[in-house]
């Protein structure tokens, strides 16, 4: 394979960081160039410690591009932003605008679909991640919106943290992460900054994201929600023009009582349910081969079937996707089972026009 900036910035995307994500996934890696066998390129961190922070990751990049074919040379520096150039400020989180008419659509993005849950921890920004990543190989333009505003997981599960520039004070720039375009208020807060806002804060920090944000021309736009049917799910239902929900729940009974309450929200908005998704389905040891269903199994098709909506599929229980999610590299980027489920997942969504 001929020496080229492609086959060094796969060399690496194979570098982790300490936080999640790789240093290409978390876009830190600058003015690379390949010259006769010579590689350069900076490594440049958001600030001075973690650039000093990232001195062994750099010791490994160089490592990871010297065992290239062909190279002779590898020249790396690792710099820091410094203190930011004073940029427009964005004040997200403000009282909401009002809205003239129903629910409407976003300019340049065809459809919007929103992932639901009853209960949290069902693995709904688990589903969201994947099935984003799982419709971008399939060659779809794709969103994610993590509008779980109190608990945004989406930065840590795509491996991004960068936040997005704000050229104007008005627009922001969403992040781009595994061919996805990535937007969360986690980008826009600290890590552990909680976010303490009355509803109407919160509608106007979501339309904000909605809005503001450059989305560019889209397929679709996947929105991770928070857990319930609370401000958040109601504002998207009623300020937004939807293509529809995925409900995910766990087979548990628990899980779906609190599914069937998220699906009983959705028909009182008048959003159409795409569809169920079982998550947490079975379990195969990896030791023994097992299967084992933890939560139980078959609750959510059968529910699906009972209220008349499509059953899209079930997902197993398995490390890797605990791993992948953690490590801001979601499972469906592979091959293995659940990245197969996620592909069967995103093409029945391409063949019934959902995505
Ligand atoms: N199929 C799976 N196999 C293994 N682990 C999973 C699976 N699905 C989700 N998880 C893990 O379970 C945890 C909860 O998942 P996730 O954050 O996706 O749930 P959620 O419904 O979005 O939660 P929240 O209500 O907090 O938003 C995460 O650590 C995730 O990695």
């Amino acid at each position: 394979m001929a020496l080229d900036k492609e086959t060094v910035m796969a060399a690496l995307d194979s570098v982790a960081l300490p936080g999640g994500g790789t240093l290409v996934s978390r876009d830190l890696i600058r003015a690379l160039t390949v010259e006769a066998g010579t590689v350069r390129f900076v490594i440049e961190a958001p600030t001075p410690e973690e650039a000093r922070a990232l001195a062994p990751v750099q010791a490994t990049a160089e490592a990871a591009v010297r065992a290239l074919a062909g190279v002779e040379a590898v020249q790396a520096v690792t710099t820091a932003h410094g203190p930011a150039a004073k940029a427009p400020s964005l004040k997200i989180g403000q009282h909401p605008t009002p809205q003239q008419g129903g629910p409407a659509p976003i300019s340049g993005i065809d459809r919007i679909v929103v992932v639901g849950s009853g209960k949290g921890g069902v693995g709904k920004s688990t589903v969201s991640s994947n099935l984003a990543v799982a419709l971008a190989k399939q060659g779809r333009r794709v969103g994610l919106l993590d509008a779980d505003i109190y608990g945004p997981s989406q930065p840590r599960m795509m491996g991004v943290s960068k936040r997005p520039a704000s050229p104007d004070g008005k627009t922001i720039i969403p992040l781009q992460a595994h061919g996805v375009t990535v937007m969360s208020i986690g980008l826009m807060l600290k890590e552990d900054e909680a976010v303490v806002w009355r509803g109407p804060m919160i509608m106007g920090a979501l339309q904000q994201l909605l809005t503001q944000v450059e989305w560019g021309k889209l397929d679709i736009l996947i929105v991770d929600l928070p857990p319930g049917t609370g401000d958040i799910q109601l504002t998207l239902c009623q300020r937004t023009k939807l293509t529809g929900a995925i409900v995910v729940s766990t087979p548990q009974d628990v899980a779906m009582l609190d599914a069937r309450r998220a699906l009983d929200m959705f028909g009182k908005l008048k959003t159409p349910v795409l569809g169920l998704i079982e998550n947490m389905s079975t379990y195969v040891c990896p030791n023994c081969g097992h299967e084992a269903h933890l939560f139980g199994h078959g609750g959510v098709a059968a529910e699906a079937a009972k209220i008349g909506v499509p059953f899209l599929g079930e997902l197993p229980l398995e490390l890797d996707t605990r791993l992948a999610g953690d490590a801001g590299a979601p499972i469906a980027l592979g091959d293995g089972p659940a990245a197969q489920a996620y592909a069967a997942l995103a093409a029945r969504l391409i063949a019934g026009g959902m995505a």
